[in-house]
C-alpha cells in the first residue's frame, strides 16, 4: 500500500476536498473499453472536450488521462482511469479501462464499476483480441444488455463505405456472439481524434454529440439498491500519514455516511477482520454526506495502519452476518480458444487464478463427477482458495492464466472455510497421488509442475482431454 500526504491526498480521489458533491441529477458509471490502440483515450479526451463547451465537464487532455499525475503518484500508471463528466440530463463516472492484454486484471476491477459500456472498435482493424476479451468481461460483471454503444472509430481513415459496413456488420456478429442484441445495438461512425482536433464535425463532433444522446436516452439507470446493508469492495487503499487510510471504489449497495461503524472483512487466511468508523467520505474530490450505491468513492477510516486493510477487502457496516470462506461451490465454463480462451482444459486439483469483485486469489479446482473441463464445456466445481473472501452466491468470477481469461463463472454455494488439514500442503499432494492412481496415469508430470499444461503423454489414447493437446508443440 502507497504512504501519501495529505497534500497529495487532496489530489486524489480521496476525503480531504472542500467542495460538496451535488446530487442533482442521476448517476451512471460508463466506460471505454476495447482492444490496445483503438482509441478509448482520445474519445475519453473527446468526449470531455465537447461537454467542455456546456460546462458539462473539465477538458481532460488525452495526456492528462493517460499520464495523469494522480496515477503518477500512486505509481499505478496502468491502472483504469476515473473522470466525471454531466450532460443536462446526467452525471457520468467514467473508467477508461487499458487496452493492452496484460492490463486486464486492472480492467476487471474497473469494470467491475461498470454499468454502460462503449466499446470502442477502429474501423482500420475491426474486432481484434481484446475486443472480444471486453466484450466478454463486460457480460461477466453485469452490464445490461441495453447498456452497450459501439464507436467505431477512427472512420476518417476508411473513406470508403462498403469497407465501414463491412466492419460494423462484423462488429454486429461479435456481440451477438457474447449475447449482447447485436442487431439493435447503436453503432455510432467517428473520430475521436477529429473530435479532439476540432476537425471534420460530421464525424468528430456530431458523432461525439450522438454517443453522448445514446448514453443519455438509451441506457438504463441499474436498480440501486438503497435499502440493502451497504458493502463495498475496496479497489485501492493509501494510507494518509496522520489521518488514517483510505479506500477507494463503488458502493455497490446500501447508503453509508460519516461517522458509520464499520468492519472490513474478507484477504486475510484465517477470517479475521477489523472495525473501524467512517471519518470522511468523498466522490471526485467532493465531501459527501450520504453515499449512495453506484457512487465512486474515498473512504477514510479512522486509526487503521497499512496491513489492516487490502485491495480486495469488503467493507460491512459492523453487525452484519456475512461469513468470509475460503471453500466455494461454483459453475465453471472454460472458454473455447475461438472466444479467447485456451486450447487446454482446466484439470482436476490445477491451481488456477480466480478474480471476483475486486480481489484475485489462487485456488485449487475440485471438478464435480468430470476429470477435465474442456475448452466450450461448463462443469460444477468446488474452490478451494488461498484466502478467506468475501463471497456471496450469483456473484461472477474469472480464471485467468498469464495474460488469458481461459474461464468464466458464477458461484453458486458458500461452503465452510476449509479445515487446516485440508489447507496442509502434504493433504493437498495425498489428493494428487489418490487423483493419478484413479486416473491410471500421470497429469501433473514434469510440465504441470511448471503450470504449463497437464500432461497427458502417457494418459490412455482415447482420453477427450489428450485430444485437446494433439498436434500441439
Ligand atoms: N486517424 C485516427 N487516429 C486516431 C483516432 N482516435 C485515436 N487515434 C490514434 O490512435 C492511437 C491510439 O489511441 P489511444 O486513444 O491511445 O488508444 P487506446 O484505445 O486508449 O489505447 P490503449 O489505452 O493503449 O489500449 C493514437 O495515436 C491516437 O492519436 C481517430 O479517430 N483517427
Ligand atoms: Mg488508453
Amino acid at each position: 500500500m502507497q504512504q501519501v500526504s495529505l497534500l497529495q491526498a487532496r489530489h486524489l480521489a480521496v476525503p480531504g476536498g472542500k467542495a460538496v458533491f451535488k446530487r442533482d441529477k442521476p448517476h451512471l458509471n460508463v466506460g471505454t473499453i476495447g482492444h490496445v490502440d483503438h482509441g478509448k483515450t482520445t474519445l475519453t479526451s473527446a468526449i470531455t472536450k465537447v461537454l467542455a463547451t456546456s460546462k458539462g465537464a473539465k477538458y481532460r487532455k488525452y495526456e492528462d488521462i493517460d499520464n495523469a499525475p494522480e496515477e503518477k503518484a500512486r505509481g499505478i500508471t496502468i491502472n483504469a482511469f476515473h473522470l466525471e463528466y454531466e450532460t443536462a440530463k446526467r452525471h457520468y463516472a467514467h473508467i477508461d479501462c487499458p487496452g493492452h492484454a496484460d492490463y486486464i486484471k486492472n480492467m476487471i476491477t474497473g469494470a467491475a464499476q461498470m454499468e454502460g459500456a462503449i466499446l470502442v472498435v477502429a474501423a482500420t482493424d475491426g474486432p481484434m483480441p481484446q475486443t472480444k476479451e471486453h466484450l466478454l468481461l463486460a457480460r461477466q460483471v453485469g452490464v445490461p444488455l441495453e447498456n452497450i454503444v459501439v464507436f467505431m472509430n477512427k472512420v476518417d481513415e476508411v473513406p470508403d463505405a462498403e469497407t465501414r459496413e463491412l466492419v460494423e456488420m462484423d462488429i454486429r456478429e461479435q456481440l451477438n456472439e457474447f449475447g449482447y442484441p447485436g442487431d439493435t445495438c447503436p453503432v455510432i461512425f467517428g473520430s475521436a481524434l477529429c473530435a479532439l482536433e476540432g476537425k471534420q464535425p460530421e464525424i468528430g463532433e456530431e458523432a461525439v454529440k450522438q454517443l453522448l444522446d445514446v448514453l443519455d436516452n438509451k441506457f438504463v439507470i441499474p436498480e440501486r439498491k438503497v435499502n440493502e446493508e451497504p458493502m463495498f469492495a475496496a479497489e485501492h487503499v493509501y494510507s494518509i500519514v496522520g489521518r488514517g487510510t483510505v479506500i477507494t471504489g463503488k458502493l455497490e449497495r446500501g447508503i453509508l455516511k460519516r461517522g458509520d461503524k464499520i468492519e472490513i472483512v474478507g484477504g486475510t487466511k484465517d477470517g479475521t477482520t477489523v472495525k473501524s468508523t467512517i471519518s470522511g467520505l468523498e466522490s471526485f474530490r467532493k465531501t459527501v454526506d450520504q453515499a449512495e450505491p453506484g457512487d465512486q468513492l474515498g473512504v477514510l477510516l479512522r486509526g487503521l495502519g497499512p496491513k489492516d486493510v487490502r485491495r480486495g477487502c469488503v467493507l460491512l457496516p459492523q453487525g452484519h452476518k456475512h461469513k468470509v470462506t475460503d471453500k466455494v461451490k461454483a459453475q465453471l465454463y472454460v472458454l473455447k480458444e475461438s472466444e479467447g480462451g485456451a486450447k487446454t482444459p482446466i484439470a482436476n486439483y490445477f491451481s488456477e487464478h480466480v478474480f471476483s469483485l475486486t480481489w484475485d486469489s489462487g485456488a485449487s479446482v475440485k471438478i464435480v463427477g468430470k476429470d477435465f473441463v474442456m475448452p466450450g464445456e461448463s462443469a460444477e466445481v468446488e474452490l478451494s482458495l488461498n484466502s478467506q473472501m468475501f463471497i456471496e452466491p450469483q456473484q461472477r468470477f474469472t480464471i485467468r492464466k498469464g495474460a488469458k481469461t481461459i474461464g468464466t463463472g458464477v458461484f453458486t454455494d458458500v461452503l465452510p472455510p476449509l479445515t487446516n488439514e485440508e489447507k496442509d500442503p502434504k493433504s493437498k499432494k495425498k489428493l494428487m497421488k489418490a487423483e493419478m492412481e484413479r486416473l491410471g496415469f500421470n497429469p501433473y508430470g514434469e510440465l504441470a509442475e511448471k503450470r504449463l499444461k497437464p500432461d497427458f503423454s502417457n494418459s490412455p489414447k482415447d482420453n477427450p482431454a489428450a485430444k485437446a493437446f494433439e498436434g500441439q508443440p
